[in-house]
């Protein structure tokens, strides 16, 4: 894939995932962060594969077609940077990134239960200070997010939701929880549903 475009100074969104597969939660969690932090635009990162997932995900060129199928907004761009730079850890994404885009400014993007599960993350509190970062409400995660070891480390850091529009602009440590309506799509739930169907059908 080609590198995407931006022009220096312009506010970029990082969505990463799994992505196995893509489904409406994450598009509405995309469209929810392109109004509410006022993005330049957003890049869908479809990981080669979580870190700390124990199964591999499905082959990473499916994942890539089924997210550009689900996800099309002249904003949004779906890569595979992480298979380019050679990263799967995101803090050495986030450092890479950085590296080659120096003019760019991310902000990390993330459901609430990342949030609950940051502390689990390869040098969490590193992500914390390499970018700002906007955590998105999910299904019965708001209690197990507020109250993680990463809210409670970076408390003093947390903004208030008015200050989304600027967010992007502002040094990290800096960080937001943002209630949106809410979607109980997973992809754990359709692989499951999916498994289903093929088991019925034998
Ligand atoms: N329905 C949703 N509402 C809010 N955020 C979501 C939703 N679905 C996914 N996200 C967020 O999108 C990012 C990528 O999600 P991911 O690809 O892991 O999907 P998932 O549905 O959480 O998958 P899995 O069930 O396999 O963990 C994560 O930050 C996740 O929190
Ligand atoms: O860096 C880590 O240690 C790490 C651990 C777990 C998840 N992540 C990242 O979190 C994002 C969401 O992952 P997932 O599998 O829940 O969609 C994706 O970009 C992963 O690479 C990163």
């Amino acid at each position: 894939m080609g590198k995407p475009w931006a022009a220096p100074g312009q506010v970029i969104g990082l969505l990463g995932g799994s992505f196995d597969p893509p489904h409406p939660g994450h598009v509405h969690l995309s469209l929810e962060a392109l109004k509410r932090l006022r993005l330049d635009q957003l890049w869908w990162l479809v990981s080669p594969g979580n870190p700390i997932k124990p199964n591999p995900p499905a082959p990473l060129p499916a994942r890539m077609a089924a997210a550009r199928a689900v996800m099309q907004h002249p904003k949004v761009r779906i890569t595979d940077l992480e298979a380019d730079l050679g990263t799967t850890a995101t803090v050495d994404t986030l450092a890479a990134l950085q590296r080659v885009y120096p003019k760019l400014r991310f902000i990390w993007l993330m459901g609430a239960d990342n949030l609950a599960q940051l502390h689990l993350w390869d040098r969490w509190p590193e992500i914390m200070h390499q970018v700002p970062v906007a955590v998105f409400a999910r299904p019965g995660q708001r209690l197990p997010a507020l109250t993680s070891k990463a809210a409670q480390r970076f408390a003093r850091q947390r903004l208030r939701r008015g200050r989304a529009p600027v967010l992007g602009h502002l040094a990290p440590p800096a960080w937001l929880y943002l209630d949106m309506p809410m979607r109980d799509d997973s992809s754990t739930a359709l692989r499951q549903r999916e498994k289903g169907r093929a088991i019925r059908a034998e």
